[in-house]
């Protein structure tokens, strides 16, 4: 199965938890938009759901498709958030944004009942931060806030690049009118020390660790899928089921 079969599957497997009625929240990315063209099948055999895109890029294929929307102004509160990550731990803290929309993504997945990750297996990591931590921040300030980011992490044993996201020769901007900045400090073994300390910087947005928001990981591989399910109390066991 080449790498796009294996995002087809996942996604395939996540469509199983959709159910009618339901009030979506669709992310963002090439594993999402996957999602997107099998829940659009669905939608035209029946299946009555709305749902609310994480980026204008969901949100123009999801209109092509026939997928119905709404906002999160009008839906404030969603049942379940199907979303891809760059990387996925074993208590599945992700680490998102690749695709510029993890502020959009945060705010959707913590508005939504349940969050399922879809995946093929290489985003799997026993630690993250193989996959530059992405850092949304204002245009405002941008020199003086790389600086308190890497000093932040410092504080914390962490060192590396942090650099400008680019578009060709212009600095990406994300939905929101924001900068990226890429941070590649290596491993994280403390996600929760590092991002109560890119919070307390003012010019930092958000980041793109995603911690305690996912419930389920589908994650596609080529002996199938596996669903990992996030440990429901701190310290408590997390399960693995291949299926
Ligand atoms: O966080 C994201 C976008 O901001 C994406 O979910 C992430 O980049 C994964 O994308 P893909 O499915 O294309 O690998």
């Amino acid at each position: 199965m080449d790498a796009r079969q294996l995002k087809v599957e996942a996604a395939r497997a996540a469509l199983a938890h959709v159910s009618d009625g339901m009030r979506l929240g669709i992310g963002t990315g090439s594993t999402a938009e996957e999602f997107v063209r099998l829940l659009a099948e669905k939608v035209a055999t029946g299946l009555t759901i709305f749902g609310v895109p994480t980026s204008e890029r969901t949100a123009i294929l999801c209109g092509e498709l026939g997928v119905p929307l709404s906002t999160l102004e009008e839906t404030p509160e969603l049942d379940l958030t199907i979303d891809g990550a760059d990387e996925i731990d074993p208590a599945l803290t992700l680490i998102k944004g690749g695709g510029g929309a993890l502020l959009r993504e945060k705010i959707v997945a913590a508005a939504s009942a349940r969050m399922i990750v879809i995946a093929d297996h290489s985003k799997m990591v026993e630690t993250l931060g193989r996959f530059p931590l992405p850092i949304e921040v204002n245009q405002f300030g941008l020199r003086a806030t790389e600086i308190a980011v890497a000093a932040a992490a410092g504080r914390l044993g962490l060192s590396g690049p942090v650099t400008l996201r680019m578009t060709g020769s212009q600095p990406f901007v994300t939905d929101g009118g924001h900068f990226i900045l890429d941070a590649s400090f290596g491993r994280i073994p403390d996600t929760r020390a590092l991002s109560n300390a890119l919070h307390a910087i003012p010019g930092v947005v958000e980041h793109g660790l995603f911690i305690g928001l996912a419930s389920v990981a589908i994650i596609a591989g080529s002996d199938g899928i596996q669903t990992v399910h996030a440990a429901r109390k701190p310290g408590s066991s997390i399960d693995h089921d291949v299926a």
